[in-house]
């Protein structure tokens, strides 16, 4: 093709209004210096009251200043990306590249095998040619009751896969189809049917915790269970149930089917497994030998694919005669299916509408595991280089001589506990170790390799999956993030050292605003507590709103709070939500962050081991019930709900002993106090305000939700002695 008629399969656009935001944000930056020139100029002298406090604050607000700096690296650069595929297929439609697409999963009982198959579904029905696609599930726990939902699942592909493509439906989980639609012709009652019927004997045979001995008759594989003894002991267990080279696996209409396979890697106690950095390395190792796609795809097994689309897209970045070269993988956003309206635990929304473009903009974003399709040769290490172009048409390897049974025993070696001794997997080689986010560091290396990224966001959302659902799941999962990012920045790969030289500067300073989350929470914990405690004692830690210092303040907190909401709004999400999300970064900084902080100091003096706990996708009926009515779940008493009750009492007592003062006793006149207390005053009342929803659960709420006596008696207790020694 001449270059006169050359035309992108995909093209980057500039956010609109940038220069307006760069002028915006160079105010604010001058509004913070403002606010550090008055605190360093009016520090208390020694022996004067507030001195140590004083410093503290000068201390915060330097963190917090330099950190906004950080994240401007985030929203300087935005672009946003568009793909043609007609133009992809009119070129390459006969010669599209194989994917891989491999699902995770771990744990049958919080991650349902009926959820796990609609996402296995979900992806085996991509708008792509059969034999061109491949599916691998990966199943942690080894678990019998996920291999027969698998087993179950494939047979139903023969009817669902020609269903999805006649009628064109998305999204294609069958579950998330069926409770979208409410057509009734009688194909669709007839697909409907078959799915329930599969979806009983699925429910059946998890809730007697076995599976139907007729089923065991009908299939051999299940004889590889005889040996099994736990998930986390077991050998491996390998079944290529859909081959799509043989001639005789068909759907109803005589067409081709995916390559569908099941992998549980080997699991021994004595042999650390690696979580799921560990089952992805296995599935790269065993599919190079089965179907050794170049395109690999990764999904978490609830997030279920909602456009059939999406490998087209994909391919636009990666197949471009002129601009892929060097992209190594396409990451799209985490959305969920289970949000409700105002997300009172918090969202995504801001990293996704606003700061993985800026990634964009400076190189790319981080590879944050599901919904990311990388290259293969990429992501086993490859380095970028200018010549070198990589080809996707690498050769699938034939069928050999040996029969089905042979080739499973020879790669299930493959997948072995023991495999990866003495050998560069999980450190060259393949997904990182050692890191509770493995994806994040992953994605840093081969970027630090040379090879860039791309961030797409398509119209209709390509992943749909389920977020937690209480205020536990929520800190405990920014707990694993924030610990791991953190660790990144202290690890051989840091993007401070590793990364210097190697990454765009504006993509090392977005790196490092996320490295950085969790240390986010001793300046935050120092605002929330010490203005507090000093407005109860009388002392001001602010200017007085008839200086003209308390401009820079006024201009910087009202500037932020508008700009962090808009993009909140903009970024599509509602003004409840807006204010829901402000208590989420509060509470995630004031728990989540210090014990991922702590740990990480732990670590790096040679205790404490990394682990990875499984976000549930189930809860009770009424967990449920509450979630829907957007009621916050507090339920079982922890380390991390102590903190935010006894931060919230604190806040309250200080209010409280405010007012008493102010109203009762009348010894500070009202006006005098607000005078030169008004933003000590607004900042306490705006803490107490915002923990609304936690009072009502310490005090009111009779349900399990509600907040338990034990934590209510220590933090009442924690808080009051806090300020009766502050106070006396
Ligand atoms: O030992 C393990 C642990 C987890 N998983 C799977 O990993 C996925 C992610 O686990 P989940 O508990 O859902 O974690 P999330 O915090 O929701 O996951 C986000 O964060 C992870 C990094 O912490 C990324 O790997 C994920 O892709 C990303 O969705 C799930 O499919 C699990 O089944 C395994 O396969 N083996
Ligand atoms: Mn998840």
């Amino acid at each position: 093709m001449g270059k006169a008629q050359y035309e992108p399969l995909f093209e980057t656009k500039k956010e609109k209004g940038r220069i307006l935001y760069r002028l915006f944000a160079t105010s604010l930056l001058c509004g913070i210096i403002l606010i550090w020139s008055y605190r360093l100029c009016n520090i208390p002298k020694p022996g004067e009251n507030g001195r140590l406090g004083w410093i503290g604050m000068f201390g915060a607000e330097l963190w917090f200043g330099i950190y906004w700096l950080l994240t401007q690296s985030l929203r300087w650069n935005r672009t946003h990306r568009h793909t043609f595929r007609d133009r992809l297929l009119q070129r390459y439609g006969n010669e599209l590249p194989r994917v891989d697409v491999f699902v995770c999963t771990a744990d049958p009982a919080i991650e349902p095998p009926i959820m796990v198959i609609n996402t296995v579904l979900s992806v085996m029905s991509y708008n792509y040619p059969p034999e061109k696609l491949s599916v691998y599930l990966s199943d942690d726990a080894g678990s019998e009751l996920t291999f027969y939902a698998l087993l179950e699942a494939s047979r139903f592909s023969k009817y669902w896969l020609p269903y999805c493509k006649k009628f064109n439906v998305d999204p294609r989980s069958p579950a998330a189809y069926f409770t979208s639609q409410s057509a009734s012709d009688a194909h669709f009652s007839e697909i409907k049917k078959l799915y329930e019927g599969m979806a009983n004997r699925i429910e059946v045979a998890c809730k007697a915790g076995a599976i139907p001995e007729q089923a065991k008759l009908e299939h051999t594989a299940f004889s590889k269970w005889d040996l099994y003894s736990s998930k986390g002991n077991h050998a491996a267990i390998l079944q290529i149930l859909i081959d799509s080279r043989d001639e005789e696996t068909k759907d109803v209409d005589g067409v081709t089917l995916p390559t569908l396979v099941y992998l549980a890697r080997e699991k021994r106690p004595q042999h650390f497994h690696n979580f799921k950095a560990g089952a992805m390395n296995a599935l790269i190792r065993v599919s190079s030998e089965i179907s050794n796609g170049p395109i690999i795809l990764n999904v978490d097994c609830d997030m279920y694919s909602n456009n059939s689309n999406s490998i087209q897209d994909a391919l636009c970045f990666f197949m471009d005669e002129e601009r892929s070269h060097g992209i190594a993988f396409v990451q799209f956003p985490q959305s969920f299916e289970n949000t409700t309206k105002n997300e009172l635990y918090g969202s995504l929304r801001v990293i996704d509408g606003v700061e993985f473009h800026g990634m964009d903009g400076n190189g790319g974003p981080l590879y944050t595991g599901t919904g990311c399709f990388h290259r293969r040769d990429t992501l086993c290490g490859r380095e970028f280089s200018k010549d070198a172009r990589i080809d996707l048409k690498s050769a699938r390897p034939g069928k050999t001589e040996e029969n089905v049974h042979e080739l499973e025993e020879r790669l299930e070696i493959l997948a072995s506990s023991t495999y990866e001794e003495n050998t560069q997997w999980g450190n060259e080689i393949g997904l990182k170790y050692g890191c509770p986010v493995e994806d994040v560091l992953t994605g840093l290396t081969i970027q630090c390799k040379g090879w860039r990224s791309v961030y797409y966001k398509p119209e209709r959302k390509g992943f749909l999956g389920v977020t937690a659902t209480t205020l536990d799941q929520t800190l405990v999962q920014h707990k694993r993030w924030s610990e791991g990012d953190l660790m990144i920045l202290f690890s051989k790969y840091s993007p401070a050292w590793y990364g210097l030289g190697k990454l765009n500067p504006g993509l090392l300073l977005g790196y490092l605003t996320y490295c950085l989350w969790s240390p986010n929470c001793v300046a935050t914990l120092y605002y929330s507590i010490v203005p507090s405690l000093y407005l109860l004692k009388g002392i001001s830690l602010f200017p007085q709103v008839s200086s003209k210092w308390f401009l820079p303040f006024a201009y910087v907190i009202i500037a932020e709070l508008i700009c962090s909401s808009a993009e909140f709004l903009w970024s599509g999400g509602t003004i409840l939500g807006s204010w829901n999300e402000l208590r989420m970064w509060l509470y995630k900084r004031t728990s989540s962050y210090i014990f991922a902080f702590l740990d990480v100091m732990l670590k790096l003096f040679g205790s404490s081991n990394s682990t990875f706990i499984v976000t549930p996708k189930v809860s009770d009926e009424d967990v449920l019930l509450r979630y829907k009515q957007e009621k916050m779940e507090f339920g079982s008493a922890s380390p991390m709900l102590t903190i935010l009750s006894t931060l919230a009492m604190l806040n309250l007592f200080c209010l409280v002993g405010l007012v008493k003062e102010l109203i009762i006793t009348r010894e500070v006149g009202l006006k005098y106090a607000f005078e030169t207390m008004a933003l000590q005053i607004l900042l306490c009342g705006f803490l107490v305000l915002i923990n609304l929803p936690l009072y009502n659960a310490l005090f009111f709420r009779q349900d399990k939700g509600k907040i338990p006596s034990s934590t209510v008696v220590q933090s009442v207790i924690f808080a009051l002695s806090c300020v009766a020694y502050v106070y006396y």
